[in-house]
């Protein structure tokens, strides 16, 4: 059975009188990886911030399983343009040891850059070294406020590898918000579609199909989603084309090869 690693039982937040997070039900466990999705102010970050414990909630409850560590790479971080810092110096900040620094940005493959500037960093980079940062307590859960944002497409293909990557290497739990809905319904396992209130929850495929998704980004969008998810029943050449095998059956073969 798979651990839990947080467990949200009946969360609320109201915030200035107003409800934020409207009972919400939801569990990590160790192994899922779990994107929250939503239009902009439907309370994900103000979700995230709670499981994180730097939210309070109004009522609920939520477990964490105990000695749980938490790895959080945030939505923003204002680097103060004035004050020269190193990647270096930015790690170090975190009280660890440089072995464990370095092996944190050997993990997310920018080791390189330990001597350099964190002003001079591309977005895809910055990215990387927040996350190694996130990873030097070894985490059991990984919580990533949008980690692509600032990421060119390839870049944010590959950030979702790694994260996927960091998953199954560290054996942690992973949920991070993402606005990108064609990554998230390509790459995640799970979806959380929050509008203060869970909307829908689930696969990527079975969600794009409920009608609750649906009515949140419409059905042009829940169209383009679901066809990251046809069944793979087939194996292709080398020249990509597609070759029958003994299982096939009709395949309705959309792009996303
Ligand atoms: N301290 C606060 N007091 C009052 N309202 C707040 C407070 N913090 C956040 N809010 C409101 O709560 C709502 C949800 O904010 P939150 O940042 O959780 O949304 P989000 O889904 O992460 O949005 P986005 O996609 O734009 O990042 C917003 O309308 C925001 O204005």
């Amino acid at each position: 059975m798979t651990e839990a690693l947080v467990t949200l039982d009946d969360v609320s937040v109201t915030l200035g009188g107003q409800s934020i997070v409207d009972h919400v039900q939801l569990t990590v466990s160790r192994g899922d990886i779990i994107t929250v999705i939503g239009p902009n102010g439907a309370g994900k970050t103000t979700l995230i911030k709670a499981i994180l414990g730097l939210q309070s909630i109004s009522s609920g409850r939520i477990r964490r399983t105990p000695g749980l560590r938490l790895g959080y790479v945030p939505q923003h971080i204002h680097f103060q343009p004035t004050l020269p810092l190193t990647v270096k110096r930015f790690m170090a900040l975190t009280g660890a040891s440089p072995a464990n620094c370095r092996a944190a940005l050997e993990r997310t493959a920018v080791n390189h850059l330990y001597e350099s500037s964190i002003h001079h960093l591309s977005g895809g980079e910055t990215q990387r070294v927040l996350i190694a940062r996130a990873l030097v307590r070894q985490p059991d859960l990984l919580v990533l406020d949008e980690p692509a944002q600032g990421v060119d497409v390839n870049g944010q293909a590959e950030l979702y590898e790694l994260i996927r990557e960091l998953r199954d290497s560290l054996d942690c739990g992973v949920i991070m918000i993402s606005h990108d809905l064609h990554l998230v319904m390509a790459a995640t396992d799970k979806v959380l579609c929050l509008n203060q209130h869970v909307c829908c929850s689930g696969y990527p495929e079975q969600i794009s199909h409920d009608p609750a998704f649906v009515e949140l980004f419409g059905r042009h969008v829940a169209d383009s989603v679901a066809i990251y998810h046809h069944h793979h029943n087939h194996d292709h050449n080398l020249h990509g084309d597609v070759v029958d095998n003994a299982q096939t059956e009709t395949c309705h073969h959309h792009a996303s090869h």
